[in-house]
């Protein structure tokens, strides 16, 4: 008997293209099943590839689109220098409906925390599973000259808690992280109680269960550097003095964590 026919891939709408420092900068739209809505996501493909290209993950933070990292970061420079594809969803499931889902900037549209909620009024809230599963497979169906299988993630703020949790929970699906400004021990601060709070429950055991143990008991910058220490874990921590929380503060040391990714995707 032969064998059943792969299913077909999903489908993309491309929505632009533009040219810059030699490849393109792309954004699609597509269908998501994990979150139930069309979802965007930017793509910044080098130009024509030797060989298949890494990718790299960023998630942004709160209020943002897939867009403001391709406009803001000017990361597409270092990403063409050493050969590495960006990829840039979008923070949330938009269009739904929800009730309140827009009622404020830090939760429910635009902060989608990377997390599974559980709360049945926050069903469609499944960035973890949009990030790690959907999107990648999204990739790989579509487009032959990216090697999803060699892939690294980091993101800013809210996505910067998001890269390093789903670094840690995939370590052997990422080959690195890196993160601006995290929000490091969310469950203990308002931003990550009010998401957790209405994504998951009001029990905190339930939060923790859904969050990294070491991330919510140690990321607090001087402690993670002691953890990971213990641990034997590597780690670079910079502080950077005098800049603020936006994209002038990424744009000034994006390609310094390029070129950090780039070592790790590059090497094999
Ligand atoms: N609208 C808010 C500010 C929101 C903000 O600063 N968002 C950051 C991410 S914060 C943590 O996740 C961001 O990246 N904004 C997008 C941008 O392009 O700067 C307010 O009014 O204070």
């Amino acid at each position: 008997m032969a064998a059943a026919a792969p299913p077909p891939a999903a489908a993309l709408e491309q929505l632009s293209k533009t040219k810059m420092f030699g490849g393109h900068n792309l954004r699609f739209r597509h269908q998501s099943a994990s979150l139930g809505c069309p979802m965007t996501f930017s793509l910044f493909l080098p130009a024509s590839p030797a060989s298949k290209l890494p990718v790299l993950y960023w998630l942004s933070g709160l209020t943002c689109t897939d867009e403001n990292f391709i406009i803001k970061s000017g990361a597409q420079r270092a990403a063409a220098a050493h050969g590495v594809a960006l990829v840039a969803p979008d923070t949330s499931p938009r269009g739904l409906n929800v009730e309140g889902e827009a009622d404020s900037w830090d939760f429910g549209v635009g902060a989608g925390f990377y997390l599974n909620a559980t709360n049945e009024k926050w069903k469609n809230w499944r960035m973890y599973d949009y990030v790690v599963k959907e999107l990648p497979k999204v990739l790989t169906d579509n487009f032959e000259q990216l090697n999803t299988s060699c892939a690294s993630i980091f993101g800013h703020s809210m996505g910067g808690h998001g890269a390093l949790t789903i670094y840690l929970k995939n370590t052997d699906k990422y080959k690195s992280v890196s993160a601006f400004a995290p929000i490091a021990n969310p469950i203990n601060c308002p931003w990550g109680q009010k998401a957790f709070s209405n994504y998951l429950g009001t029990t905190k055991s339930e939060w923790e269960a859904k969050d990294d143990k070491f991330l919510a008991e140690q990321l607090l910058a001087g402690n993670f550097e002691e953890a990971c220490k213990a641990a034997g874990a590597p780690l670079i921590l910079r502080m950077q003095p005098g800049y603020d929380h936006s994209f002038f503060f990424i744009a000034t040391f994006i390609d310094d964590h390029i070129a950090h990714h780039a070592q790790f995707l590059k090497s094999g």
